[in-house]
Formats: structure tokens, C-alpha cells, sequence
């Protein structure tokens, strides 16, 4: 079956500020490869300066790479279209309130996405803003609702909503689940779940919580300073790392 997503050597480089010793560069990725099929989770982890960003910046076209591919069931992207696969690929950054303009009420705001990335007409962006926030356990009459009139549950199942209302493959949550209380973390993994048993979506987890990795992360890959340093099915990697450094992060965390 063709895989989701490939990333084939994917590189990237940024290069330093001039300074006394001249111009530097920084390999923030070197040589990632890796795939993910529709309806699985991949969870990457790797400590501050990993490289985890810069590839989530990648995989949305925030960046660019140096060398390598990221191929998109089965075709290869090109920088100059990336506008076309925001239908494909979502994200979710941490904060997600603080991404929200506080002055917008949540159906403009879902509206305004709909606009700006399909052709419907004014009935159709209605009826998907309804079928969209009924999908995330949220009501009709929330679109008229600013961002600061829900509590941080529903709050994050809006920046959910923005995300998928475009019907993506592939949502990407950078941190996202991080900073939420525990009680609230785990109704919206339940939420994230369900989401990806009925519609086959795929996850791509940028996260250090290796509790969370272990309970929904079909797969595992560990960046070291811009490396794979290990990549496998989750329950591999945590029972038999491969590298020191993945050692050493699976052992602190289950003392
Ligand atoms: N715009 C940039 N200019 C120069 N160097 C950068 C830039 N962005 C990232 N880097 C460097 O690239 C490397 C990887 O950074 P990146 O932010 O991808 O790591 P990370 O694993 O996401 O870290 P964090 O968990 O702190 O976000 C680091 O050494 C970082 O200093």
C-alpha cells in the first residue's frame, strides 16, 4: 500500500549570523527518512535543538529543505504548490488559544478557512461549519461564540475544528497536547481516537511525552542532533532501543 506520507533524505541546513569566525552552518536535519500510512500514528521525540520544528516546519511548507523529498500519497511535493496540499496536511502548535484572533467569532473564523481553501458557495461553508463542529462535540450555536467564551476543553477541540474542517489526511501536533491538564489531555487523545477510527486519519506527534507516545503512537522515531537515531513500531523502540541516546531517554522516564 503507498504510503501517506514519505520523507526520502530530507536535509536542512540554516546558516549562522556573520560572526568573528564568519558564517556558519547549523545542520538542524541531516539524511530523514521515514513513512506513515493513512490511520496511523507517528510520534517523533528528541530533546531541545532535535530538529523537531524544522521538520514540522517542512512538512508544511514554512521552510524549505536542502536536499530530499517529502512525497504526499505517492507524489512528490513541490515547494511551489504547497498551498495545494494544506488541504492534505493540518497542524496544530502548542497555545492553541493564542493562535485564535480573539476578536473573531468561531464560525467567521471557520468560515474565512473555507473561503480562502475551497470553492463552496455561501449554504455549503454553512452546512460544513455545522457537520465540522458537531464532528468535535461542539454545538451549532458555539459559531457564534468568541474564543475567550469557552473553557480550555472546548477550546481546543475549536482549534481541532479549524484544523480538520478542510478534511486533511494528515494532522500534524506540534507540542499540541503538552501544557493540557491531565483530565483534559486524555478526553481530547479519546477525541483524537475516534477521529482517526472513523475517518482514517494520520498523526504525526511531536511530543516528549513518552506516556502519551506509548499509549497512542503506532510508531516511534528518535532525532539526535538532526538524526534518525532510532526508528521503529513504538513497542521496539522502547524495548529494544538501539541507540545510547534513546536508552537513556526511555530508562529516565520509567524511573
Ligand atoms: N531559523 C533558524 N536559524 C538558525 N538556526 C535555527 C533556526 N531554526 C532552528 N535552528 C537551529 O536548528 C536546530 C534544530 O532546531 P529545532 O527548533 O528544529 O529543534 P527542536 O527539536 O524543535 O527544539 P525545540 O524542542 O526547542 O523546539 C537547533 O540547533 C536550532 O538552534
Amino acid at each position: 500500500m503507498t504510503a501517506l506520507l514519505e520523507v526520502r533524505n530530507l536535509s536542512k541546513s540554516y546558516k549562522t549570523a556573520k560572526g568573528i569566525f564568519g558564517r556558519q552552518s547549523i545542520h538542524a536535519l541531516t539524511d530523514i527518512n521515514f513513512s506513515l500510512h493513512a490511520g496511523k500514528t507517528l510520534a517523533i521525540v528528541g530533546e531541545t535543538g532535535s530538529g523537531k520544528s524544522t521538520l514540522a516546519k517542512l512538512l508544511v511548507g514554512i521552510e524549505k529543505p536542502d536536499t530530499g523529498d517529502i512525497v504526499l500519497a505517492g507524489e512528490k511535493v513541490k515547494i511551489s504548490h504547497f498551498r495545494q496540499y494544506n488541504h492534505v496536511i493540518r497542524f496544530i502548535f502548542q497555545d492553541a488559544e493564542r493562535t485564535l484572533n480573539p476578536h473573531q467569532k468561531i464560525g467567521q473564523m471557520l468560515d474565512d478557512v473555507l473561503r480562502f481553501s475551497t470553492i463552496f458557495n455561501l449554504e455549503q461553508r454553512q452546512q460544513k461549519i455545522q457537520t465540522t463542529l458537531k464532528q468535535l462535540g461542539l454545538l451549532d450555536e458555539h459559531a457564534e461564540y468568541y474564543p475567550h467564551m469557552f473553557s480550555g476543553g472546548q477550546i481546543q477541540r475549536v482549534a481541532l475544528a479549524r484544523a480538520l474542517i478542510l478534511d486533511p489526511k494528515l494532522l500534524i501536533l506540534d507540542e499540541a497536547l503538552t501544557a493540557l491538564d491531565p483530565s483534559l489531555r486524555a478526553q481530547i487523545v479519546n477525541l483524537l481516537l475516534e477521529l482517526q477510527q472513523t475517518t482514517g486519519l494520520a498523526y504525526l506527534l511531536i511530543t516528549n511525552h513518552l506516556r502519551l507516545i506509548r499509549h497512542i503512537a503506532d510508531d516511534l522515531l528518535v532525532l539526535h542532533q538532526g538524526k534518525v537515531v532510532d526508528y521503529a513500531d513504538t513497542m521496539t523502540v522502547f524495548n529494544q532501543p538501539q541507540s545510547d541516546y534513546s536508552r537513556r531517554l526511555i530508562s529516565s522516564t520509567q524511573a
